[in-house]
């Protein structure tokens, strides 16, 4: 790993992945990879999770196309150095951000949508211009399979290395410093990476997970709000970040609620969801054992049946949940939708503000009032209204979390920025030395009264405008001099 690590860095200390023209040509190399090996990149990812090749396409390629889109169009504006508002202190020097690499930057991948989180977040990383270090889950392993045969065929063999591996290749890979980690899993597995970045006192980016709550209130057309979570909750079989995890409504909702999810499971995925093409499989035996412990002690008004061989769970929803029991206590991350019922909206908010803060937060209601009062009294990673899911597909949003759910975020600009390093640039020019004597010793109270001037501003305003003039004056008469001499 050592060697690895420290070969991509020589390869960032050559400077060439810094022109704007490299970065532009390795984004169009990755936009011709995807174009190109589309039908080996359908497969791999199809296999790892059971999935349509329309499933894949639509949830992950076109979000990786898009995104390669927009940075080409946007790259060359994002890169400039931005003028900066100048005080008197500074009002004749060159100021101005500039946008640079970090370096060496770390992407730790998750297996849920393994090509989209493992190439999206590298989109950014090479728009930035840094060299990347890429680890894709090794659950998804046909994905990281494909990702590994082809990023070298297009990409820079140097600056951008694939390494594959499970906890003891990460582990080691952690080891090695970097210039940021981007990480897209488990929060109990955030913290351990945070806490070996923490040696090399390396930033992170950490794209966790968490319970998104989704509340419901009466006010509301009940038809079109069971179509949308339903579409959200057991796509890829609820293995989605910001899947609604619960949904929080009154109590005289539930058999509503439950009746018309059932029927639009029925819509969707048929009488035999078995054999429907829209409907994935469980990744893995240990998540299949997990997401079926969630169901012990539950009443189930739908669903609920499974088939191990297959790590097959049907579309499920419980009902009056318990708060307390388990599938309240960890994110579900599978295709069980426990309701709580709550009195209103009041204990709603309560509810959500005395547990973790979610990735995400849904309100459905035609009260706009009330959607709003709920985004001001609560926290999460991102909010919808009226629907789910759709914040992740703007890229003009930040998409990360809050609290426990995350920190940082990406997607579009906000990628660009997280691997950029907003450098400030001050250029001041040797002469005018006169127009310094107010900061060098001796000081005095004059120099301080004149400090207070200029930079706090403390003056009393109808002499702003005689001493205002006075000093461009003595500026003018600085400047005529130097020039002069
Ligand atoms: N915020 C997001 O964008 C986002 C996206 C997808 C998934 N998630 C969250 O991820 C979770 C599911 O994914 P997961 O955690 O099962 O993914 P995972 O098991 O694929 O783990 C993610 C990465 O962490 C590495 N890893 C696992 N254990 C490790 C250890 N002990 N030390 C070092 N590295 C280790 C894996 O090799 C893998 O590359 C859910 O909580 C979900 O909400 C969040
Ligand atoms: C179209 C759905 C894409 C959702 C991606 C969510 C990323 C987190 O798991």
């Amino acid at each position: 790993m050592e060697l690895e690590v420290r070969r991509v860095r020589q390869a960032f200390l050559s400077g060439r992945s810094r022109p704007l023209r490299f970065r532009l040509q390795q984004l169009e190399a990755l936009r011709r990879m995807v174009q190109e090996r589309e039908k080996d990149i359908l497969a791999a990812i199809a296999s790892d999770l059971c999935k349509s090749e329309f499933n894949v396409y639509s949830q992950e390629v076109i979000t990786v196309l898009g995104e390669i889109d927009f940075m080409l169009e946007n790259l060359p504006e994002w890169v400039t150095a931005k003028p900066v508002k100048k005080n008197v202190l500074t009002m004749l020097d060159e100021a101005y951000i500039q946008p640079q690499p970090l370096g060496v930057v770390l992407i730790i991948g998750a297996w849920n949508y393994p090509f989209v989180l493992t190439i999206q977040p590298l989109i950014g990383a090479i728009a930035a211009g840094n060299a990347v270090i890429i680890k894709p889950s090794e659950l998804s392993e046909n994905t990281a399979k494909i990702l590994a045969k082809l990023l070298p065929q297009y990409l820079d063999q140097d600056l951008y290395i694939i390494i594959n591996g499970g906890v003891e290749e990460t582990t080691e890979l952690l080891k090695q410093r970097f210039d940021h980690i981007f990480y897209t899993g488990n929060t109990a597995v955030g913290k351990i990476i945070m806490e070996a970045a923490a040696k090399h006192l390396t930033p992170v980016t950490l794209e966790l997970g968490g319970k998104s709550p989704c509340y419901i209130d009466k006010d509301c057309d009940l038809d079109i709000v069971c179509r949308r979570i339903t579409w959200g909750k057991y796509m890829n079989c609820g293995q989605t970040c910001i899947a609604p995890d619960y949904i929080l409504c009154e109590a005289s909702l539930q058999n509503q609620i439950v009746w018309k999810i059932k029927e639009t499971v029925k819509e969707f995925y048929g009488e035999n969801i078995k054999e429907s093409p829209d409907y994935e499989r469980i990744i893995n035996l240990r998540h299949f054992k997990r997401i079926l412990s969630l169901l012990e002690g539950q009443k189930i008004a739908f669903g609920g049946e499974t088939d191990e061989a297959t790590r097959y769970i049907a579309p499920t929803v419980l009902t009056d949940v318990d708060p307390k029991t388990k599938v309240m206590q960890e994110e579900i991350f599978g295709p069980i939708l426990p309701i709580v019922p709550v009195k209103n909206v009041d204990e709603a908010i309560n509810f959500i503000n005395e547990r973790e803060k979610p990735l995400a937060l849904y309100v459905f209601s035609h009260n706009h009032k009330l959607i709003k009062r709920m985004i001001d009294e609560t926290s999460s990673g991102g909010v919808t209204g009226n629907d789910v899911i759709m914040h992740f597909m703007l890229n003009s949003f930040p998409f990360g979390g809050v609290g426990s759910s995350g920190m940082g975020a990406y997607h579009g600009k906000h990628s660009f920025d997280t691997f950029s390093h907003q450098r400030p640039c001050l250029l001041k020019s040797l002469k005018r030395e006169g127009a310094n004597k107010l900061r060098y010793p001796p000081n005095s109270q004059s120099k301080v009264d004149w400090g207070k001037f200029f930079l706090l501003k403390r003056f009393n305003k109808e002499k702003l405008g005689l001493l205002l003039l006075t000093f461009l004056g003595i500026v003018a008469a600085v400047l005529v001099k130097a020039e002069y001499y």
